[in-house]
């Protein structure tokens, strides 16, 4: 990747769940590791850095406990700059706004917020029989989880989650790992919030800028599709298995991911020099 990279001004995207923090039964214990924070503190240091999440902004940055990366939650739906941005010549500037006039944050659904709150009360009142069951509040979107549902009641969990959503056609399901996501129908997604956030860092008609986005799940594949039409960066699907996906490289698991950032982060502090295939463990997808 150096060769790819080499003179070019690197921003960094990472999904959280499945790729900082491993996958658990409970949503509300998947926490970072502190060598995972410590290795995105450091990549942070040097290249801008944001953590683009389904989950509620809040949420992830209470896992992510860092102040100086982009916080974008509910699928890109919440975006808050840090208070200081590093620029891609390594310096600090104080936040600007952006050509909307927003200052620190950015939310393309606000207007369906109140419709939001109906649904996740909804949502938890028809789905509270089914044992397992467990509905996340992501701000601007609601999580329908089912992996500690029986199998035999997938059906009729997602026919309970459709019935809601029969009186909201504003609103549409998508679905992730053992999760249904109900958000609002507009063109919005992680790939949308990484151009916005170029754009934001002044970066989105340069020539040299490389975005590097890593994650694991579906919606992750919007991202990887923008950075594929760009032509510019890598995407990087985590997974451990092969997968039909917009990605060119996969790392396995978390572990991987951080042995990936921490050599970035070295790389560019320039005390390694041996940012390679082998240490990153970075493979190419056709390979
Ligand atoms: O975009 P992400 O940061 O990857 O968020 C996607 C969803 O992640 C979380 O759910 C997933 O991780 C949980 C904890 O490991 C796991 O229990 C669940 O089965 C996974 O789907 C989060 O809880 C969801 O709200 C996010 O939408």
């Amino acid at each position: 990747m150096t060769k790819a990279a080499k003179g070019k001004r690197i921003v960094v995207f990472l999904d959280y769940d499945g790729t900082l923090s491993p996958i658990v039964n409970d949503p509300d214990l998947a926490f970072m590791s502190d060598e995972m924070r410590g290795a995105v503190r450091e990549v942070s240091k040097y290249f801008p850095t944001a953590i683009i999440s389904g989950r509620s902004r809040d949420k992830v940055k209470e896992f992510v406990k860092l102040d100086n990366v982009y916080y974008a939650g509910s699928h890109g739906m919440d975006i808050m700059a840090p208070p200081q941005q590093l620029t891609s010549d390594g310096k600090r500037r104080p936040l600007a706004i952006d050509r909307k006039g927003n200052e620190g944050s950015f939310q393309p659904a606000k207007k369906f917020l109140p419709a939001i709150q109906e649904i996740f009360t909804a949502l938890e009142e028809n789905t509270r029989k089914i044992k397992g069951a467990r509905v996340e509040d992501n701000r601007f979107c609601v999580s329908v989880h089912f992996r500690q549902v029986r199998e035999e009641d997938y059906d009729i969990l997602k026919e309970k989650v459709k019935s809601v959503l029969e009186n909201y056609p504003d609103f549409r399901l998508t679905w992730g790992r053992k999760v249904m996501e109900v958000r609002p129908c507009i063109e919005w997604n992680k790939g949308h919030a990484l151009e916005y956030l170029l754009e934001r860092l002044g970066l989105s008609n340069s020539s040299d800028v490389f975005p590097l986005y890593i994650g694991d799940d579906r919606t992750d594949e919007d991202a990887f599709k923008v950075i594929e039409s760009r032509g510019q960066g890598y995407p990087i699907v985590v997974s451990s298995v092969a997968k039909d996906t917009k990605a060119r490289f996969s790392l396995k698991d978390p572990k991987e991911v951080h042995t990936f950032l921490s050599h970035l982060a070295r790389w560019r502090k320039g005390s390694s020099s041996s940012f390679s295939r082998s240490s990153a463990q970075i493979v190419g997808i056709d390979d």
